[in-house]
This record gives structure tokens, sequence and C-alpha cells, in this order.
């Protein structure tokens, strides 16, 4: 078909002016209203209302602000154009080609929200008021919201939701909630159909790594209009998911799992919240000045190409780290071995390497960014059926400052103290502290602790894991995301 083909052209008043107003085969609306006007419907139309003889057009246009002689690209405005058909006939036969044209576009039409009161600065009520409702309105789309009313309420309500009414679950909040979701998800008896249901992300919390890792794949800045738009259009992508096996136990993770220097900052630094934003750097600083060094092993199966990397090995007691089949309950977190058993692997035939402690930080992570000024893995990709491990083992405290605050770029991987590969499964076998034998650490999965040994920050407080040895494997593509492109 002719891509500038007309389908309906006609003689209207747009906002006031009398114009000749076309919508042509490729989508595009274009009129000669003081300079040539085009607006392309898949990117900057949201939806139309129809208001007596009018018609208006809900747009979301991108505007290139300068900014300091630069340009900042991607700052949305939402506006409205206003056109009046000739006639009742031509009223009918624009609405009609614009709904046929949106709808060929399989947008989601019907959406499930969590909105997380609590997360990042407690906006996200704010957030999803003044910015996502007015933006999913005007694109017509449904909305069921339910505000998360406490730690892990995403979940059980994601375990027993009736999907056929969705076409996507958002999630409002930080990256917390859409862990809960693909665990909660996973967690179903029907969850080989349910992993299937799309699931956005609205940053409003204080990690959004999903969200800018998403944005940012694409050149557009990971502020909520943005994620909102991406959503509406409705493209999808599969992103791998990690299960992390102990035992019958088992954690699904779609961001990161950090165990050392990075988990200890992160957790860690919670006891000074009061000090906002800036706790991360001061307890950064704290951690390397009184730098910790962690026995331990990693036995990794490498990617292509990251061969090279530790020793020879054997896949390590597959008996004490492989769940069973049997239906377990293992606290209020764990899974009920009914749900997803994690990928099939045949992990005694596979090529195993192994790298022996003391470590600095090892962290695994599944896309680049872990929170939006951290880029960890710059090489990460949604779907590529791999995690991306950054390790440090010995490294100066100058040098490591430096590694530091090279992470907002991604620029630490380029550290000769850093190493950098990409791995299919890994068996992390955490030990003791170096210096003192009597203190363990903390494993950080997605910004929850997953286990905390003894001697730790908060060693009381149960966790869902012991600090023992863990097993990481990954399926590649087994979850689905709204994405910009
Ligand atoms: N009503 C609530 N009260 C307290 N906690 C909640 C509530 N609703 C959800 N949570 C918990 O808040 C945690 C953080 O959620 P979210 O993803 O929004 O933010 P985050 O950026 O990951 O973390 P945070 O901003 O808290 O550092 C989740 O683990 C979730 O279980």
């Amino acid at each position: 078909m002719d891509r500038t083909a007309v389908i309906i052209s006609d003689r209207v008043n747009v906002n006031g002016t009398l114009t000749q107003l076309s919508l042509l085969a490729d989508g595009r609306l274009w009129w000669p209203e003081g300079g040539q006007r085009n607006l392309t419907i898949e990117k900057e139309l949201l939806g139309f209302a129809v208001d007596g003889p009018n018609i208006t057009l809900k747009t979301i246009v991108e505007t290139a602000d300068g900014c300091c002689g630069g340009v900042t690209r991607g700052k949305l405005l939402r506006s409205d154009v206003v056109f009046r058909p000739s006639s009742d006939e031509s009223h009918r036969l624009w609405c009609q080609k614009l709904r046929e044209f949106i709808d060929s576009l399989e947008r989601p039409k019907s959406l499930f929200v969590f909105v997380n009161p609590f997360g990042g600065t407690k906006s996200a009520t704010d957030i999803f008021l003044h910015q996502v409702k007015p933006l999913l309105e005007d694109a017509k789309v449904q909305l069921t919201v339910q505000e998360t009313k406490h730690q892990l309420h995403a979940k059980q309500v994601v375990e027993s939701l009736d999907f056929s009414n969705y076409d996507g679950i958002v999630c409002v909040s930080g990256d917390g909630i859409l862990v809960e979701v693909v665990n909660g998800l996973l967690q179903r008896q029907d969850w080989d159909t349910a992993i299937n249901m799309p699931l956005g992300v609205v940053p409003a919390g204080t990690g959004n790594g999903m969200a800018k890792s998403l944005l940012d794949s694409v050149g557009d800045p990971c502020t909520v209009p943005n994620a909102v738009l991406a959503i509406i259009r409705g493209h999808k992508r599969p992103l791998d998911v990690a299960t992390i096996t102990q035992g019958e136990t088992r954690f699904f993770s779609v961001l990161m799992l950090a165990w050392g220097l990075v988990a200890d900052i992160d957790i860690e630094s919670e006891k000074y919240r009061w000090m906002g934003s800036a706790r991360i750097d001061f307890y950064a600083l704290t951690r390397i000045i009184n730098l910790r060094h962690y026995t331990g092993c990693l036995y990794f199966v490498p990617a292509p190409g990251f061969e090279a990397y530790g020793e020879p090995a054997i896949y390590p007691e597959s008996s004490t780290i492989r769940g069973s089949n049997s239906d377990v309950i293992d606290g209020e977190n764990s899974v009920k071995l009914k749900g997803y058993q994690g990928p099939e692997i045949d992990l005694d035939n596979l090529v195993w390497r192994v790298l022996s402690g003391p470590f600095i930080s090892v962290w695994l992570h599944n896309v680049p960014w872990g929170s939006e000024n951290a880029k960890p893995a710059p090489d990460a990709k949604f779907s590529d059926g791999y995690l991306d491990l950054i390790i440090m083992k010995n490294c100066l405290k100058l040098p490591l400052l430096s590694i530091m605050s090279d992470l907002s770029k991604g620029d630490h991987v380029k550290s000769p103290y850093v190493m950098y590969l990409k791995v299919k499964v890994m068996v992390l076998e955490p030990g003791p502290r170096l210096r003192d034998q009597e203190k363990e650490g903390i494993i950080d999965a997605d910004g929850e602790v997953l286990a905390r040994g003894k001697g730790s920050y908060k060693c009381e407080q149960k966790t869902l894991m012991a600090y023992d040895k863990l097993q990481i494997t990954v399926d590649q593509g087994l979850a689905t995301l709204f994405t910009p492109i």
C-alpha cells in the first residue's frame, strides 16, 4: 500500500482555522496550520474524544528544550487539537477511521495498576493521580487500581487475580513491586500463561532500575510521561528471569543479586535514611575506608567468549541446592512448588569454572541500570539468556573510590580491578569475612535481603534463605515488559 495514500481528507476547522486535514495510510495526520503540522498517530496520539460536532485529538508531543546551549531530548507535552469536520457524515467517517487506526495498533485497553504509596519519597499516589491517570484516560484505557497496603500485598493479589479482563499489569512504584508481581505470577498454578502478562513500570520509588533500563535503552529520559507513553503504545519485549534456589526455596529475580560491598552499602545504609539520598554516598565512603573482604567461592558457567575466567571445576554438590518436586511451603515468602520450578538445565553436563575469594564485591545483573544513577552492567541485555557478573577481588582504596564514582556511567567495568563477564548459571558459596571469621555478610536480591549471615546487620531478622550456598539460573525471555520501542 502507498504509505502516503489518503485514507480520509476534509476541509475542517482546526483550533478555529479552516484548513485541509488528512489522515494518511502511514498513520500521519497532516494539516497546513501556520506551516505544516504533522502528527504521528502511533507516537503522538493518545486517543480522541467527541464533543458534539467537535473531535478532540489527545496528543503527547516531544519538545526539544534548549539547555545550556545543548538540547534535552524527550520532554513530553500533553495537548489537545480540536477540529470540526465539515458534515455529520464526515464526522462519522473521521471517528471510524481514527478508531480503526488506533485499534490496529493493538494497544492495551484494560490495565491493572498497583500504586505503592510508601515507595521512594511516598509520592506514588500523587504521581498516579496527576501524571499517570490523565494520560491513561486520554488513551481510553480502563483502569483497576490497587494501592498496596503492606509488604507482599502486590504478590498476594497477583497470585489469585483473574487475568481475563486485563491486557497488562502496571506498577507505579520502585522496583520492589515489580519483583513482587513477577514472584506472584510464577507461583500460580497457571504460571506458564500468567507470566505472559505484559508488565509496565512507572518510576515512583527509590530504585527505578527497570524503568531507567527500559527508557535509557532508546535514549529516552526516565520520566513518568515517557514510561506511561511506553505502556499506552503497547510495544512489548521479553525479559530474562533468574531463579535463585536454596533447597526447596526459590526467589525470582529480574534485576540483580549482590553480595559483599554493594549489598552492605545498600542494606546497612538504611540506618542513615534520615540523610536522604546522601546516605548511599556517605555509607559507601565509610565501607571503603573500613573495607571488608569476604571468603567464599563462585562456581559459574560462562557465556560464550568468557571461558577464560576462573579455573575449571565440576558442578558443586547438586543435591544440597536443587529443589525437589514436593509441595513445600517454607515461610510466607517462599514458593509453593506447584508453581514455576526454574529452567530445566542439565547442570552436571555444563562446563563449570570457579573463582575463589576473598572478594570485595560480587554483583549479578540482569539489566544495565540498578537505579537511576547506577549502571553496573552496561552490556546487559533484557533477554540474552545470560546474567552479567561484576566482581571485585583486590583493589586499593583510592582506585575503589574512583570505581564507585564511575558507576553512574558504567565506566567502572573498564577498571583493571573489575572483572566483568556473562554467565549462564552461578552457584554462590558465601563465607565469612576474611579478618573476622565470626562475621558473615548479606545477600541482597532486587533490593530485598535474601540472606543475612551471623554477625551481620540485623542478623536476628528472619530471611527467606540462609547465608549458605545458593544457585542462580536464568530463563531466557520468560517475562514480558511494556517497552518504549
Ligand atoms: N503500604 C505499604 N506499606 C509499607 N510497605 C509497603 C506498602 N506497600 C508496599 N510496600 C513495600 O514497599 C517496598 C518498596 O516498594 P517500591 O518498589 O515501591 O519502592 P523501592 O524503590 O523498591 O523501595 P524504597 O523506595 O522503599 O526504597 C516493597 O518491598 C513493598 O513490599
